[in-house]
């Protein structure tokens, strides 16, 4: 017998052509699974969807859209037990890359068919629900700049150029953090709490490596005094994290907790997976074990050969030996 999911798909997400992509994920998935297709639209978003997936007992949902619908998506499954499906066509894809899924429709299908699950921590931010990370400062900023005309035109590079413009209004902020252990009052650029984040979320890398299932939040404080300390801070976090080690520079601090409060002065705008959604103060709790997602088994995730492009490639498979 077939396996069986709610698909919910969202038309607009991204800068390709959705009839397409709805096309090639049923071409792929509908053999093995059958779909009940639920589309987004402006006023009925994928939490509701979700939602509704998630009241009717579905065996399975999946999500298509960009991080917005993902997240949202993800935030009514969370607590359900319903093992859920990611599809990524955004212009980031951070939720995607962070969990070690592929961003191309074929990749993530196959990841569904797969049917190899992993149980990973949510987190609840200001009522809502946060599966990567929350932005506050300098990145919400970034998000806000780039907006939808941008990310049609220039695809990723919207943010990078949002970044670079941001830079230039540069300003640190009164923070406060507190945990359930203590209170934390500094000036900082960009305040950062992750429960995953993805390489290319170079604010949330003060620890390096954040774990997905560990319970607990990881966040990062950047406090440049100038624009230069900015991008050589940036930088470092980036290159420490690619090599798995912490930040070790004195703009730059870290700490994990299971919740932090969090107030600055004066306010300043919050993004959650890659939307903004308000701002400071705001509360964030992890939410241990909260969903249970589709992931690529081990040897899809870490190829351990790859000769294809070499020049004049030539591979020949030999018999094997009979001794
Ligand atoms: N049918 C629709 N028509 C117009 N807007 C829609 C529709 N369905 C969803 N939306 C809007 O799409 C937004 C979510 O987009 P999503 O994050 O999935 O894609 P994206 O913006 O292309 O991705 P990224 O954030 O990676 O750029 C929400 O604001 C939602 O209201």
């Amino acid at each position: 017998m077939n396996r069986s999911a709610c698909l919910i798909f969202n038309p607009v997400a991204g800068q390709g052509d959705s009839d397409q992509d709805l096309a090639s994920i049923k071409a792929i998935l509908e053999p093995e699974i059958d779909l009940d297709i639920q589309m987004t639209t402006k006023e009925i978003g994928a939490e509701e969807l979700a939602r509704a997936a998630v009241k009717r007992g579905v065996d399975t949902i999946i999500a298509s859209g960009g991080d917005g619908t993902l997240s949202a998506a993800a935030g009514a499954v969370v607590g359900s037990n319903i093992p859920f499906g990611i599809i990524s066509r955004g212009t980031a894809n951070a939720f995607a890359t962070a969990l070690g899924i592929p961003d191309t429709i074929e990749g993530a299908c196959k990841v569904i068919l797969g049917g190899i699950t992993r149980t990973v921590d949510a987190a609840d931010c200001n009522g809502s629900p946060m599966l990567l990370l929350a932005g506050i400062g300098f990145e919400a900023e970034t998000v806000d700049k780039a907006d939808r005309e941008a990310k049609d035109r220039l695809g990723v590079l919207a943010y990078v150029l949002a970044g670079l413009q941001e830079l230039r209004n540069l300003e640190n902020f009164d923070v406060e953090i507190e945990t359930e252990e203590k209170v934390i009052k500094t000036s900082a650029a960009s305040v950062t709490v992750a429960n995953v984040a993805p390489p290319t979320s170079i604010l949330a890398q003060g620890p390096a490596g954040i774990i997905a299932d560990d319970g607990l939040l990881d966040v990062t404080i950047v406090a440049p005094v100038n624009k230069a300390a900015a991008i050589a801070a940036a930088f470092h976090l980036f290159q420490s994290a690619s090599v798995g080690n912490g930040a070790e520079r004195n703009d730059i601090g870290y700490l994990r907790a299971k919740q932090f409060k969090i107030t600055t002065d004066p306010v300043q705008k919050i993004v959650v997976d890659g939307e903004v959604v308000g701002t400071t103060p705001v509360e964030i709790r992890c939410i241990p074990a909260g969903l249970k997602v589709f992931v690529p088994s081990i040897e899809e995730e870490e190829p351990v050969e790859k000769l294809e492009g070499l020049p004049n490639l030539i591979i020949e498979e030999k018999q094997p030996s009979s001794d």
